[in-house]
């Protein structure tokens, strides 16, 4: 599969500030990527240095294969990185010609876009008239004027209300299903969630994960578990496929699941290496319970 991006050890200091701390990940073509994280994680900074408007302290990126130069791959990318900036008394149609003029794209496409977007009943309204989630809309089809093959959003939905949201995760899912890759930044999991297939977790500049979003999703929980020979039974499970990380508490052993595993196995087990469980309690765990565990973890 056609790679369209890929990041090698990226990272972006301003001055003792580290805001992108050694990030790579691929992005492949016609995926749906997210970049996810809190405020101040670090990516509006990594679309800044992809896009070439922020100088990376160190590591590189290659789009399209390296059969481009970065200066040219910016001609087959459609970015929106900052708040939309049109002029308030000109049409939708009048901002979108000069926006061909000044990047030199063929207007031709402009109704087509408009469509896309569901602006062309209000193509002649001056963009002053327009609700801040047609602003938004209206930004999307400029960022398409040139049929990018990677559409990259940084907080699409930021201060929309919810039929507004609703419209934008739309028309990101209609643009994707004509073959355009998207990358998005966002701080929502659930959005990240609705619209991405793929998702890369930052925290203070980290990278925490980088898959399939089903996978971030798959939901193991935890346990708790106890027996008389606490020691013992700590031992019993370090060695089990199943068993992630192992916590003490006063009262037991709280152990991460890496898979499913049926509370009888584990019980026929233990009992087989001669460990009589005193407890056995399984718990699972929100998709939030899981993202905060994500981003809060060191
Ligand atoms: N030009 C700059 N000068 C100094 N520090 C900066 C600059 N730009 C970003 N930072 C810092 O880098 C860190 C990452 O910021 P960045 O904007 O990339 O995060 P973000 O995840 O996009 O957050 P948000 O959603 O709040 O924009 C933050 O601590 C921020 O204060």
């Amino acid at each position: 599969m056609e790679t369209i991006l890929e990041i090698n050890q990226l990272h972006k200091n301003y001055g003792a500030l580290t805001a992108v701390d050694r990030i790579s990940f691929q992005i492949k073509k016609g995926h749906v990527y997210g970049i996810l994280g809190p405020n101040g994680s670090g990516k509006s900074t990594t679309l800044g240095m992809v896009l070439n408007v922020v100088n990376p302290t160190s590591g590189d990126y290659t789009w399209f294969e390296g059969n481009t130069s970065n200066h040219d791959a910016l001609k087959r990318i459609g970015a929106i990185i900052e708040r939309p900036n049109f002029y308030p008394s000109m049409s939708a149609v009048q901002n979108l010609e000069l926006v061909c003029k000044i990047k030199n794209i063929d207007p031709s496409k402009i109704e087509e876009k408009l469509t896309v977007v569901d602006l062309l009943s209000r193509k002649h309204s001056p963009f002053k008239t327009y609700s801040l989630g047609m602003k938004q809309r209206l930004a999307i089809a400029s960022a398409l004027l040139n049929d990018p093959e990677i559409l990259i959003l940084d907080e699409p939905t930021n201060g929309l209300d919810p039929k507004g949201i609703r419209q934008i995760r739309d028309i990101i899912q209609q643009i994707a299903s004509n073959g355009t890759t998207i990358l998005l930044a966002s701080h929502l999991l659930d959005e990240v969630e609705k619209v991405c297939t793929d998702v890369v977790v930052l925290r203070n500049g980290k990278m925490l994960y980088s898959g399939p979003v089903g996978e971030m999703n798959r939901n193991h929980g935890s346990i708790f578990i106890d027996a008389a020979n606490r020691d013992a039974l700590h031992e019993f499970l370090k060695d089990k496929p199943y068993a992630g990380s192992i916590t003490k508490h006063d009262d037991g052993l709280e152990v991460k699941l890496y898979e499913d595993v049926d509370n009888a196995q584990i019980n026929k087990d233990a009992f087989e290496s001669g460990i009589i469980l005193s407890k056995l309690l399984h718990k699972k765990q929100s998709l939030e319970d899981q993202f905060i565990e994500l981003t809060n973890q060191n």
